[in-house]
């Protein structure tokens, strides 16, 4: 039981949390959503616990091989208890409670991620957002029972962010009443689908759809890739695994290539549009994003991921910092808990106020995201385009911060922390992920930018704008308002803070004792102060210049400001009759400077006079025009050499003192070059995306062919495990 105190405990974890100020039990029902979902969750976590394998070798140890089969084996054992308690589930609230629960509990079985992630997190998503009623009908219960495992391919070699740009084509065929699906170039290979490489059977292939002779445009397919019964890829198809990757090394990111594959005309997922028999195409939906649906699902989701994540890793580094002991503070004295330091508080706290951020704005993305659904259920998608802001905003801010201070925690925990067994590193590797996956970082941010910046437009037109943007609409003075990007993105990073506070303020409004509010307030504070002051610049609303205000009294505000300095407000400093100031020449930074300036003289007048003797030589061999092209690296190179050896010829006759000084400079000029140019020096990047041919994405496939999982078409774990559970018969 959870609550049962456990023996040997250490210490010092013991003393801290004897100093609690508020009781757990209730700040874990705040979490929860109450105590009675905190009393389901640890009944299936129990349930779970009893009945699940845990890994006798750890994970880490296991050839990338033996590692995708153990995946499989721990997947294929928590989803048969996954799908007999969903069986059971009859409220939709309680379903998505069971699920959060299995997907959290989850995490106790995989350092790295299941091969299911995708079926769970987009095939079947995406069956409940594409698919016509009829269609929901079939494929629903196939996919809910796991009969049929799924993933999502919509990334290509070629393109991932600019969805229009994919090449993979379905072409209707109105004799046969099938699409045909092709892959006409290399670059138009699909590319990281997760689960693709050897587990699912089924996939979601987006693809530009034609018909009659026209294109439409992309849309999501259903597609059979593999036999039902021996596993083996269907004929026309070409499938693999991609290779190793930072994480997600159990996920089995595959590659798909399709030549003239045939499939039904009804694999055309037909909630937003249908082809009729006879070729026509019919739009449904009433705006043309909604194709794009799974993605905002799932941006909204890792918002929720991105405080899970981050919630165990502060955790880690939490209890760690209690644990660990460092460094004399005061001689005879016992040496301090890390937790103790400031500077270690600092890395710690920060994340913990942003795990409540993130989790308290989740809860609130996640109900406006259902409230936009409903509406659009009923045919209005006014809400959709603040909605897709909203989402990318959000998704690529947490993403971010959260592998950002997952980084920290890791820092925190000094060395130990670079440990695998310590899972810091397994957790970078996941959410740094999240922050290129589902929509690049960069990219998201600018979908939010394009929004407001035509936002501003109603706004300057008069006209109204919805609730979470009215604050533009407050800003009448047009200075106080920075048009750059940046400044309007920060401006919704605000807004994702204001959400934390309301909701936060929200949720401990009601039943929640004091001590617990307190430390919500403190909490919800800290995340806001720790912005201000990160983001102060942002913060000004005037542009605070001298230089660049309205007026353009440049000269008057210098001077104004000039007497408010409080050196002017005596006329003679104290220290003209104390100690002098240093000379600037004494900072290290002015003799980074500066040195480096010494020693590139000498080398340009070395090099110089040896130049001189070979320039006629060297102008006629390669002309004039050309000289000037020799690469950077080149020129540095002769200036080292040069300068090395003709100081060293220079040198001999001169005072020892004179000629020591001399090799300094030498070699602060090549170690500074060095170090400058360090990327240009690795002649071998060892790198498919760096190659001096830039074949890319041959090089790209040409490596994954290599790849050990491909040199068996059907892995063993398929006959063991997979297909006894679909056919459920495990
Ligand atoms: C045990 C149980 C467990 C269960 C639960 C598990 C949970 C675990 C959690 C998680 C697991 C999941 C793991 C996932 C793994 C990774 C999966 C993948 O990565 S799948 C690939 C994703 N790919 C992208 O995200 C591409 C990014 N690119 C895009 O989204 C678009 O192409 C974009 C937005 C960059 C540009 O799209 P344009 O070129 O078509 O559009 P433009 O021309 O720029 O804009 C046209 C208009 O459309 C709007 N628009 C664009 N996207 C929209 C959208 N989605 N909705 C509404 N409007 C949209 C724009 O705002 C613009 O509007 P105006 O014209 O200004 O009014
Ligand atoms: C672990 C992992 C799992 C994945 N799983 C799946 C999956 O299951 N299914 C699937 O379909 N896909 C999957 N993906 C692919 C993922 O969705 C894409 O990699 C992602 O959308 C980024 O696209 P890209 O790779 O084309 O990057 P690119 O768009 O090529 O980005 C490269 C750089 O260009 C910049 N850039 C691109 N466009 C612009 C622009 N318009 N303005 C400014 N900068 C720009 C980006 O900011 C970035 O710095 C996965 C990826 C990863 C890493």
């Amino acid at each position: 039981m959870r609550n049962k105190p456990i023996a040997n405990v250490n210490a010092d974890l013991l003393k801290e949390r004897k100093n609690c100020s508020f009781d757990i039990e209730e700040l874990t029902n705040l979490i929860d959503g109450g105590k009675n979902q905190t009393a389901r969750r640890r009944e299936i976590e129990n349930m779970l616990l009893k009945n699940m394998p845990f890994d006798i070798i750890p994970e880490e140890c296991l050839s990338a091989k033996e590692k995708y089969e153990n995946a499989v084996r721990k997947s294929v054992a928590l989803n048969k208890i996954g799908v007999e308690l969903v069986s059971q589930v009859t409220k939709a609230k309680e379903l998505s409670d069971l699920t959060l629960t299995l997907r959290r509990v989850s995490d106790a079985y995989f350092r790295e991620v299941t091969p299911f992630l995708l079926h769970l997190g987009m095939f079947i998503p995406t069956i409940l957002g594409q698919c016509s009623d009829e269609q929901v009908a079939h494929w629903l219960p196939l996919a809910m029972q796991l009969k049929i495992i799924g993933t999502y391919a919509q990334t290509e070699l070629g393109h991932g962010t600019f969805i229009r740009g994919l090449e993979t084509t379905a072409t209707y065929d109105e004799r046969t009443e099938e699409f045909v699906l092709n892959s006409p170039t290399l670059s138009s290979s699909k590319w990281w689908a997760g689960g693709l490489g050897k587990t699912a059977n089924h996939c979601i292939v987006v693809a530009q759809l034609y018909t009659k002779g026209e294109c439409y445009g992309t849309h999501p397919f259903i597609v059979q890739i593999r036999d039902m019964d021996t596993h083996m890829p269907l004929k026309g198809l070409k499938v693999g695994e991609i290779g190793p990757r930072l994480g997600f090394q159990t996920a089995d990111n595959g590659f798909l290539v399709f030549d003239n594959f045939r499939i039904p005309r009804d694999s055309l997922m037909m909630k937003h549009a249908k082809v009729l028999k006879d070729g026509t195409y019919v739009k449904i939906a009433r705006h043309s994003k909604l194709t794009y649906g799974t993605m905002i699902f799932v941006r909204v989701l890792l918002v929720s991921e991105m405080a899970f994540n981050l919630s165990k890793a502060v955790t880690i580094a939490v209890r760690y910092s209690a644990v660990r002991r460092q460094s004399e503070l005061k001689p005879n004295e016992p040496e301090p808990q890390v937790l103790d330091y400031l500077t270690q508080q600092h890395k710690l706290f920060i994340s913990i106020s942003t795990v409540y951020a993130f989790q308290f704005t989740s809860n609130w993305l996640m109900k406006t995201y259902h409230t936009v659904q409903a509406n659009m259920k009923h045919g209005n998608t006014d809400a959709l385009p603040e909605l897709h802001a909203l989402s990318s905003c959000l998704k690529a801010i947490c993403t971010s911060d959260c592998s950002a201070a997952i980084e920290q925690c890791r820092f925190a925990c000094g060395g130990h922390g670079y440990m695998i067994s310590s899972n810091l590193p397994s957790l970078y590797a996941f959410t740094t992920a999240t922050r290129t996956y589902e929509g690049d970082y960069t990219v998201l941010l600018l979908q939010t930018a394009r929004f407001l910046v035509k936002t501003w437009e109603q706004v300057e037109l008069g006209n109204a704008v919805t609730p979470m943007v009215a604050y533009l609409a407050r800003h009448q003075n047009r200075e106080a308002w920075d048009e750059s990007p940046e400044g309007i993105i920060r401006a919704f990073e605000a807004i994702a803070a204001g959400v934390y506070q309301t909701e936060s303020v929200r949720s401990v409004s009601f039943g929640q004792s004091d001590a617990i509010k307190d430390v919500m307030k403190q909490l919800s504070d800290l995340y806001l102060l720790y912005w201000s002051l990160e983001r102060t610049g942002d913060l000004l609303t005037t542009l605070k210049s001298t230089l660049g205000s309205y007026d353009g009294r440049v000269y008057e505000r210098l001077m104004e400001e000039a007497l408010k300095s409080p050196l002017n407000q005596e006329p003679v400093n104290e220290s003209f009759h104390n100690e002098p100031e240093p000379q600037v020449m004494d900072f290290v930074s002015q003799q980074h400077k500066l040195f480096i300036g010494i020693a590139s003289y000498y080398s340009y007048s070395m090099t110089a006079l040896w130049l001189w003797d070979i320039l006629t030589k060297v102008t006629s061999e390669l002309g004039v025009g050309k000289t000037d092209r020799l690469p950077e690296s080149h020129g540095r190179a002769v200036f080292m050499s040069v300068f090395n050896s003709e100081m060293e010829k220079s040198v001999s006759s001169l005072s020892a003192p004179l000629q020591a000084v001399l090799r300094q400079l030498v070699e602060l000029y090549l170690y500074y070059w060095t170090l400058e140019k360090r990327g240009d020096l690795l002649l071998v990047l060892q790198s498919t995306l760096g190659s001096y041919d830039g074949r890319v994405y041959e090089r790209l496939m040409e490596e994954a062919l290599k790849n050990p999982p491909n040199k068996e078409p059907v892995n063993e774990s398929f006959h063991k495990y997979l297909k006894p559970f679909i056919q459920g018969k495990l």
